[in-house]
């Protein structure tokens, strides 16, 4: 075995545990490229499973990387031979139940490899056994949740949800979650499944739950949000974890290479007037039911408006027959888009989104308003408080796409003083966020003492004016 040393800044080794489904994987990464440009002397292992690798560092992708960061595939848990049974987040279940020993493996090759001991480990805030790991090894455990300061709130107070509302409908959907700071406009219903509803068995909620419970021991708790966006919940979360970082948006603190825009969605939108055109997208994961697509196109074609569409190129099937001949002047649809880039584009009127948190921070950074149309997990919560907390959006009616509804939520957002109001208010919001990222703000110093809480070393320079 190599030898290994500790003490000396070059030693210095920063293992980082990635969950690898939904957009998890990809914005850790970008931190960790961010941490490796301001400490050149320390060694980062990024550990992921192979598939979501070769996603991150796919020919397609804008994604650079460091020459201090060595990237090391690890096991997806899925048995030699295993014929999958098709239930729900099978895949995330066998992760899960392999995830500590594989990544115990894929560290002890990290070390091997480097000779280096881990001086400090990074996870995704999902690996609750990171804080077993980090105190096995004595180092410092770090802990990168993926979604809203909402959300984190909501696991952290599970156990208290519980008990004041009970679980399987004992309290109205519609009571208000009071007790939690911040949370007076959030109701029962917005909670993801297995909280008080759903399936508390199912691994999602097994991993919250204990993720819930286990964050108070990790030594830093860091998100992609900015303080002044729920300055409540933060305060609160400050006085709950030993420590609590906004550093957030992320594409304005580590701004990314322009993505390939392999569909032509920007030259499209050079031609388009400002802020005319609806921006469709529902994430990585979710996908809106065939009858829904249908009445968003349907809905989309009878009110004119131009639009760019992402949606995958199986799903185009769904479509009504001759919708995209019809409305070829009006809109593309495309299997991908640059998202980020076509978001701030100012020719981008409105988002129609599922509200996964990276969306919804990007439409903030590009100040533009949200239709929402959430499908799970969080993407209700943080719906609640763009409707309803930041009124910079309005929720489509009964909670899903009909031909009506986004026919009056389109009229909402372009035509009436509330989506007047709902621009001006998101367009506060973006002031905010460059604010909170540039020279001095609140996330441009909290990644800074990221950096030297992961790293003990560098100094962020500002990357926005
Ligand atoms: O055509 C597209 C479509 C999406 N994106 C990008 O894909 C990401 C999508 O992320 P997000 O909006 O967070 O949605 P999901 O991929 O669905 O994210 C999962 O992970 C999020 C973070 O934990 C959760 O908030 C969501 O509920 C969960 O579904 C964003 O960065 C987009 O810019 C593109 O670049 N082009």
């Amino acid at each position: 075995m190599p030898e290994t040393d500790t003490g000396t800044a070059a030693g210095r080794h920063v293992v980082v545990l990635a969950f690898p489904f939904g957009t998890h994987a990809a914005p850790l990464f970008s931190i960790t490229n961010q941490l490796a440009i301001l400490s050149p002397n320390t060694l980062f292992s990024f550990l992921n499973i192979s598939k979501s690798n070769k996603s991150i560092f796919s020919t397609n992708s804008n994604n650079i990387l460091e020459p201090s960061i060595k990237v090391y595939d690890v096991w997806d848990g899925v048995p030699d031979g295993y014929q999958f049974l098709g239930k729900p987040q099978e895949d995330i279940e066998l992760f899960m139940k392999a995830a500590p020993e594989s990544f115990k493996k894929g560290i002890m090759k990290a070390v091997a490899e480097t000779g280096k001991e881990v001086t400090c480990l990074v996870t995704d805030a999902f690996f609750w056994f990171g804080a077993e790991m980090a105190e096995e090894m004595k180092v410092a455990w770090m802990a990168f949740w993926t979604s809203s300061p909402v959300s984190i709130s909501v696991h952290f107070y599970t156990d208290s949800i519980r008990e004041t509302f009970g679980v399987e409908g004992k309290a109205g959907e519609n009571e208000t979650l009071n007790l939690i700071p911040g949370m007076s406009k959030v109701q029962i219903r917005d909670l993801p499944e297995g909280i008080t509803f759903g399936n508390l068995e199912s691994v999602f909620s097994q991993m919250s739950h204990k993720m819930g419970i286990t964050l108070v021991k990790a030594d830093t708790v860091f998100l992609n949000s900015f303080e002044e966006l729920e300055p409540v919940i933060t305060s609160d979360l400050n006085s709950k974890f030993n420590k609590f970082l906004s550093i957030g948006p992320f594409n304005l603190i580590s701004p990314p290479k322009p993505t390939p825009d392999s569909y032509g969605c920007l030259d499209w939108l050079q031609k388009q007037r400002p802020e005319s055109v609806a921006y469709i997208s529902f994430g990585s994961v979710a996908t809106p039911p065939p009858h829904e697509l249908v009445a968003l196109a349907e809905a989309l074609e009878s009110s004119k408006i131009h639009f760019i569409w992402s949606l995958k190129e199986h799903l185009k099937v769904n479509l009504p027959n001759g919708f995209l001949e019809r409305t070829k002047l009006n809109g593309i649809v495309v299997a991908w888009t640059p998202q980020m880039e076509v978001l701030a584009n100012s020719a981008i009127g409105v988002f129609i989104t599922h509200c996964g948190w990276n969306s919804v921070m990007e439409s903030i950074v590009g100040g533009v308003p949200m239709i929402c149309r959430p499908f799970f997990g969080d993407q209700m919560l943080n719906g609640r408080m763009v409707e309803d907390v930041w009124e910079i959006g309005v929720k489509v009616e009964s909670g899903i796409l009909s031909k009506t509804g986004v026919i009056e939520c389109l009229n909402k957002i372009f035509s009436h003083e509330k989506g007047k109001k709902m621009r001006e208010n998101v367009k506060a919001l973006k002031e905010l966020a460059k604010s909170a990222t540039g020279p001095n703000g609140s996330s441009f110093k909290n990644f800074t003492a990221l950096a030297e809480l992961v790293t003990r070393r560098g100094k962020f320079q500002p990357l926005v004016g």
